[in-house]
């Protein structure tokens, strides 16, 4: 493919055990590509897509990405204990949560959220600063940026602890900075009035919606979608398919949609990918503008069937 890369995966090798799930793979994602990945039931796609996410080691090659990285899962994997609003902001704080995922360097380094170095100190520890980074700005012993009273900062300035999540100048989550991010990531995924809702009040679409809204809330250069829609609905899914084409449109984010559904691969995606065998078998460039009829692509469809191994069903 052309242009800017945001991922690009080369010679990846991954096992289980004895189970060689991928084998030399490679693969490129542009900046702002919406890109699907079908295969069949065990070929290994939400494996790709856990090391893309930094979620799980390559045994073999490189997988990088050059930006953040935000997940979101077939399950909305939402925490009960907390508001919806507060779950969106995991999304900005917490990089435990697969559903925020982590910023990976080129180099497949993994740093801050802020992209600041952070360090591994816990708590409120405030070393004060007595030396600069390449920019000037100061830093403590260990080489964190510091502000002049020695709390930690992260490269643009906000504080941060020591865990590099975002806190006040006394050390207090920024809540209303939080809360306002939050409520503009429900707005787009059209849950405006829902912010102080438990998870258990919502239905499986709208939990999916925070699911979205958690990942997109700290504005990922590559968005991962592991079957986002599968345990949706037929209606919920259609809606669904919407609104991610207008979050996509809206931030243009690079996407890598894993689904089994061969016709939502062929509506949403610039480029259609097949997993087969350890590796990309396959590779269906969509034409613009996207098509609204799944007639519009049949022939392609009949391929990417046959790609499949479901040649039974290419000529319905
Ligand atoms: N943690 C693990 N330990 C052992 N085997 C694993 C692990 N994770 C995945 N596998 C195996 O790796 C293979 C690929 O799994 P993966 O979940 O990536 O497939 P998939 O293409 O996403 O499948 P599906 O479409 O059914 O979700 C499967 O055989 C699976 O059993």
């Amino acid at each position: 493919m052309a242009g800017e890369l945001i991922a690009r995966v080369r010679g990846l090798d991954k096992r289980f055990g004895d189970r060689a799930v991928l084998s030399s793979l490679d693969l490129e994602i542009g900046r702002g590509e919406f890109v699907a990945l079908l295969g069949r039931s065990g070929s290994g796609k939400s494996t790709l897509l856990r090391i893309l996410a930094g979620l799980d080691p390559a045994v073999e090659g490189e997988a990088s990405v050059d930006g953040t990285v935000s997940v979101a899962f077939q399950q909305p994997r939402l925490l009960p204990w907390r508001r919806v609003w507060r779950n969106v902001v995991l999304g900005l704080h917490d990089q435990r949560v697969g559903a925020s995922g982590a910023r990976v360097g080129p180099s497949g380094a993994r740093v801050g959220a802020s992209g600041a170095r952070v360090g591994a100190a816990r708590g409120q520890d405030t070393v004060a600063g007595t030396e600069a980074d390449g920019g000037g700005r100061p830093v403590n012993g260990r080489g964190q940026h510091v502000d002049g009273r020695g709390q930690h900062v992260d490269g643009t300035g906000q504080h941060v602890d020591g865990r590099g999540q975002v806190v006040d100048g006394r050390g207090k989550l920024g809540r209303g900075r939080d809360r306002a991010l939050a409520e503009k990531a429900l707005s787009e995924v059209h849950l405006e009035g829902h912010a102080d809702a438990w998870p258990r009040t919502l239905s499986g679409g709208e939990a999916q919606r925070v699911s979205l809204a958690r990942a997109l809330v700290r504005e990922p250069d590559l968005l991962l979608l592991d079957e986002p829609f599968g345990a949706l609905d037929a209606l919920t899914r259609l809606a669904m398919h919407r609104l991610v084409e207008d979050l996509w449109s809206g931030h243009r984010p690079g996407v890598l949609l894993v689904t089994h559904d061969v016709d939502e691969a062929l509506l949403l995606a610039d480029r259609v990918l097949v997993l087969g065998n350890g590796r990309i078998v396959s590779e269906h460039v969509l034409r613009r503008p996207r098509p609204r009829a799944l007639s519009d692509h049949l022939e392609v469809r009949t391929d990417v069937l046959a790609d499949l191994g479901v040649s039974e069903y290419a000529t319905t």
